[in-house]
């Protein structure tokens, strides 16, 4: 089959490379020093699901109709991957692999002729340097359906990218979208300080934030009537328990989540772009948080400050220690 992935980075650079793996005529867009390398050596897979060098087909656009598009760019970059290549997807079924909410919702606005299906990379990819992508936790990406798309679309992604990776269906996306919203609370805090996911748990001080802007974004979606999916070992059930725990048991979660994560150092996709000298995606993930809140007539001060020390690292380049951060975001419990 013909697979395109537009934005071959961390998770669309993982997808190109078992793609082509597993026989299929790959093409991918990148830009800057990723399209080089990719087109000079290769795209590199390491880690948990093997070794491959996958030379695929490597361009800034795409030069013709795939039978199945991906697209895996940051939601910053969405709407200007869609529009560069809209002429290749008319009737393409895209999967959309986006964290944050409604990003696959705005892909189909986009482009209202191409039937989208949501993805959630529930799996944690690095890419660091040129050309070369890690899996860093191996896990499944949960695939749905929007209210628009047809279900032979949803099952023609389930089938082809189900071959060569885990993936599963769920009739709960937006519950499912919440719940990995939750587990990216993670990712503020690497991209401020510069360690990685399972440091950032380690340390007491900012445990106690990620606990807290946890809680906080819990309450949002309860306010707005959001049942979780269970993803990743969070449930409903259990999201409703850390809601109600005393705090020195609520902070044993991210413990829990770190565990999960295993050993390898995740960076996080957050804390990837600020070593990459770029612009983050937090807008969409504890922005994401802030305007659900506003949206429900309340707010979110503590994901709103996370958004904020984010975007002071963006443009000073300098990390703050978790001394500075608990200073800078004191917690009343
Ligand atoms: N990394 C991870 O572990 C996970 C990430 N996610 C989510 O998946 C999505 C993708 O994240 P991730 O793979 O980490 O992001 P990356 O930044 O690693 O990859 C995106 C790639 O797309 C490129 N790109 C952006 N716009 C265009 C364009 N118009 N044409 C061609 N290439 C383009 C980027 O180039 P450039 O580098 O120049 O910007 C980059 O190489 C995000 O929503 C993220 O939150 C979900 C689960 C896990
Ligand atoms: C869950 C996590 C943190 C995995 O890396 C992720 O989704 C991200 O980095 O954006």
């Amino acid at each position: 089959m013909k697979i395109a992935v537009i934005g071959a980075g961390a998770v669309g650079g993982v997808i190109a490379a078992l793609a082509d793996r597993a026989g299929h005529e790959v093409s991918v867009t990148a830009r800057g020093a990723q399209l080089d390398a990719i087109r000079a050596q290769g795209l590199h897979l390491r880690g948990h699901w093997g070794e491959h060098t996958a030379r695929v087909q490597a361009s800034a656009v795409l030069g013709a109709k795939p039978d199945l598009a991906v697209l895996a760019v940051k939601a910053q970059d969405a709407a200007a991957a869609l529009d560069a290549n809209a002429a290749h997807l008319d009737g393409v079924p895209l999967v959309v692999v986006q964290n944050g909410l409604g990003g696959a919702e705005a892909a189909a606005a986009h482009l209202p002729t191409t039937p989208v299906v949501g993805a959630l990379a529930l799996f944690a990819a690095s890419y660091l340097s040129p050309g070369e992508v890690e899996i860093t936790t191996p896990a499944s990406t949960y695939l749905g359906r929007l209210p628009a798309t047809p279900d032979s679309v949803l099952e023609l992604a389930r089938q082809t990218l189900g071959a060569f990776m885990p993936v599963e269906v769920t009739p709960n996306f937006t519950g499912a979208q919440w719940t990995k919203l939750i587990v990216n609370q993670i990712n503020a805090l690497p991209a401020i300080t510069g360690l990685s996911v399972q440091q950032t748990i380690a340390d007491r001080r900012l445990r106690a934030v990620l606990t807290a802007s946890m809680l906080e974004a819990v309450g949002v979606a309860r306010r707005r009537g959001v049942r979780f999916e269970t993803l990743l070992g969070l449930s409903d059930p259990l999201l409703a328990a850390f809601a109600r725990a005393p705090r020195p048991i609520a902070r044993l979660l991210p413990r829990l989540m770190g565990r999960r994560m295993g050993a390898t150092p995740n960076p996080g996709s957050t804390l990837q772009s600020i070593r990459r000298g770029q612009l983050t995606e937090i807008d969409h993930l504890n922005g994401a948080v802030v305007a659900a809140a506003t949206d429900a007539g309340s707010r979110a001060p503590l994901n709103a400050a996370l958004v904020a020390l984010v975007h002071r690292v963006e443009a000073e380049g300098t990390f703050l220690t978790p001394d500075e951060v608990a200073r800078a975001i004191p917690l009343t419990r």
